[in-house]
C-alpha cells in the first residue's frame, strides 16, 4: 500500500509515535527545555522517587526571573530564589544548566536555536507556551503543562491528542518597513485569538519562504496567540545554512545525512489540511495593538474600528482610549525592545538603524534575547548606538515582557513593546501595552509617540 500524502506535521508525528490508544498517542521527545517555572515538575518527579530519564536530552535555562539589571537580585531574595531553585534541581539531576553568567544563556526560545539544540524534525517540548518558536526550523515544538513536564522528565515521552492540521498560506511579499511581527499581528487579527485553537499550524507561501530564520521564529512564536500550540515552517536552504553556524548541530557526514532527512520534511503535494487560510503579504502594514488582546491591532495609519461589545469597552477603558481614535500620534511613556518574539540580532539591528544618531524622548529598555546576541550586538556597535541614544541596555532574559523579575511598567503607563502579550497586568499592574515591531518601537522611543516607520510621521 502506498503512503497517502502527508503534511510536515504528520510526518514528524508519525516518526515519533511509540503507542496509541486511538484517542491519545505516546510520543518520543527529543529535547526538553526547563526554566525556573519547572520546579513543580521537579518536585513531582522527586516525590515519585523516579530518576530523570534522560538528563542528556534535558536542558535548564534561567530566563523568566532574570532582571535586566543583575545587581537587583541582591535585593530581591524571592526572584533570586527562583533562579537558585532551578540551579539546584539541574545540579541534582545532572543536566546541562545555562545559568547566570553562562555565555550561552538567554531566553530559552532564543538561546536553544542559536546553540543548534533546535533542529528540524525533532519533537521539542518546554513548560512554556512560546515553545511554538522552535517550529520555525521545521521541528514539532509544543508548550506543555507542569504535569506533562514531570511526565517527560520521568519518561522522555508524552501522551498527546493529535491536533488537527491548519495551513496559513501567505502569498505576495512584505513591503519595506513591514516585518514578521506585523504579519503575525495581521494574521491574529484576521483569524482571531481562537482562530487556530486545536490545530498545528504550518506556514507556507512565498512570503514565508522569503523570511529569515529570525523572522520565521517571530512568526512561529506568535502562533500560540492565535490558539495553536504548534506553528511550523518546512526546512529549506535558509534553515540549513543558518544551522551550519550553530555549535551543537551535527557536523561532517552526520550533518550531510541529517540535511538529507531535513529536506524530506515538507508537506507532500496533495496532503490535506483540516483547515486552510490564505492571506496576501502585500496587504500587511506596520501594526500596533490598541487593546488587551493580540487580536486587537490596527494598521498604524488607520483609526481602529471596534465592534460594540463589552469586551471592547473594557479593553478601551483599560487602555485609556476611545473607539475610532487614530493610533498614530498616541503618546507613549516608555518603550521595551526585547522578549522571545523580537530580541534577536536582526531585531536589534532594526532598532539600531532607527535609533542611530537620535535621542530617545521616553525611557527605553533594550534587552537582547541571549548572551550570545548581547555579545554580538556589543561587538558590532549596536549597544553603543543604544547607549548614545539614551536607552538602557540590559542583561538578557525575559525582562519587561512579563512582570515577574522586577522589570515592569508602572500603573497607567503606556508602553510600546516588542513582546507578544498585552493582557491587563502583563507588564505590571495597570500597565498599558502596545505590541509592535522593533523598528516601530524604536521610532516610538525617538518621538515619544506612535509613528509610522514607513514615513517617520
Ligand atoms: C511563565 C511561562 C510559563 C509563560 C508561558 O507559558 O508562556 C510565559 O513565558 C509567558 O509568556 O506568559
Ligand atoms: S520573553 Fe516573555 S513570552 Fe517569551 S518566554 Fe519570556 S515571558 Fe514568555
Amino acid at each position: 500500500m502506498t503512503q497517502p500524502p502527508l503534511t510536515l506535521f504528520e510526518k514528524i508525528w508519525q516518526q515519533h509515535r511509540i503507542a496509541s490508544t486511538g484517542e491519545f498517542d505516546l510520543l518520543w521527545v527529543d529535547r526538553h527545555f526547563v526554566h525556573e517555572g519547572s520546579f513543580h515538575a521537579f518536585d513531582k518527579l522527586d516525590s515519585s522517587g523516579r530518576p530523570l530519564a534522560y538528563p542528556e536530552l534535558t536542558f535548564g535555562i534561567a530566563d523568566h526571573y532574570v532582571p535586566s539589571n543583575l545587581a537587583r537580585l541582591d535585593d530581591d531574595p524571592e526572584v533570586a530564589g527562583m533562579i537558585r531553585l532551578l540551579e539546584d534541581n539541574t545540579a541534582k539531576h545532572q543536566l546541562t544548566y545555562l545559568g547566570l553568567g553562562h555565555t550561552d544563556r538567554g531566553i530559552v526560545h532564543v538561546a536553544a536555536p542559536e546553540l543548534g539544540l533546535t533542529l528540524p524534525g525533532l519533537i521539542i517540548v518546554c513548560g512554556d507556551s512560546h515553545t511554538t518558536t522552535h517550529g520555525a526550523f521545521g521541528a514539532l515544538a509544543m508548550g506543555i503543562g507542569a504535569t506533562e513536564v514531570a511526565h517527560v522528565l520521568a519518561t522522555q515521552t508524552l501522551w498527546q491528542r493529535r491536533p488537527k492540521t491548519m495551513r496559513i498560506h501567505v502569498s505576495g511579499q512584505l513591503a519595506h518597513g513591514v516585518t514578521a511581527k506585523d504579519l503575525a499581528l495581521h494574521i491574529i487579527h484576521q483569524i482571531g485569538t481562537g482562530g487556530a485553537t486545536g490545530h498545528a499550524v504550518e506556514y507556507t507561501g512565498p512570503a514565508v519562504a522569503n523570511l529569515s530564520m529570525d523572522a520565521r521564529m517571530t512568526l512561529c512564536n506568535m502562533t500560540i496567540e492565535a490558539g495553536a500550540r504548534v506553528g511550523m515552517v518546512a526546512p529549506d536552504d535558509t534553515t540549513l545554512s543558518w544551522l551550519r553556524d550553530t555549535p551543537r548541530a551535527p557536523t561532517g557526514e552526520a550533518l550531510e545525512q541529517a540535511e538529507r532527512h531535513w529536506l524530506s520534511l515538507y508537506s507532500d503535494p496533495g496532503a490535506a489540511y483540516d483547515k486552510s487560510v490564505t492571506l496576501d503579504a502585500n496587504d500587511v502594514a506596520p501594526r500596533v495593538t490598541w487593546g488587551t488582546s493580540p487580536e486587537q491591532s490596527v494598521a498604524v495609519d488607520e483609526p481602529f474600528a471596534t465592534v460594540d461589545s463589552e469586551a471592547t469597552h473594557s479593553s478601551l477603558e483599560y487602555m485609556g482610549l476611545n473607539a475610532g481614535q487614530p493610533i498614530l500620534g498616541l503618546e507613549v511613556d516608555q518603550v521595551f525592545i526585547g522578549s522571545c518574539t523580537n530580541s534577536r540580532l536582526s531585531d536589534l539591528r532594526d532598532a539600531a538603524s532607527v535609533l542611530q544618531g537620535g535621542t530617545v524622548k521616553v525611557p527605553t529598555l533594550i534587552v537582547a534575547g541571549s548572551n550570545r546576541v548581547k555579545a554580538q550586538a556589543e561587538a558590532e556597535g549596536l549597544a553603543e548606538i543604544f547607549r548614545q541614544a539614551g536607552a538602557s541596555w540590559g542583561e538578557s532574559g525575559c525582562s519587561m515582557c512579563v512582570a515577574m523579575n522586577g522589570d515592569s511598567v508602572a500603573p497607567g503607563q503606556r508602553c510600546a513593546s516588542t513582546s507578544n502579550r498585552n493582557f491587563p497586568g502583563r507588564q505590571g499592574p495597570g500597565a498599558r501595552t502596545h505590541l509592535m515591531s522593533p523598528a516601530m518601537a524604536a521610532a516610538a522611543a525617538l518621538n515619544g509617540k506612535i509613528v509610522d516607520i514607513r514615513t517617520g510621521g
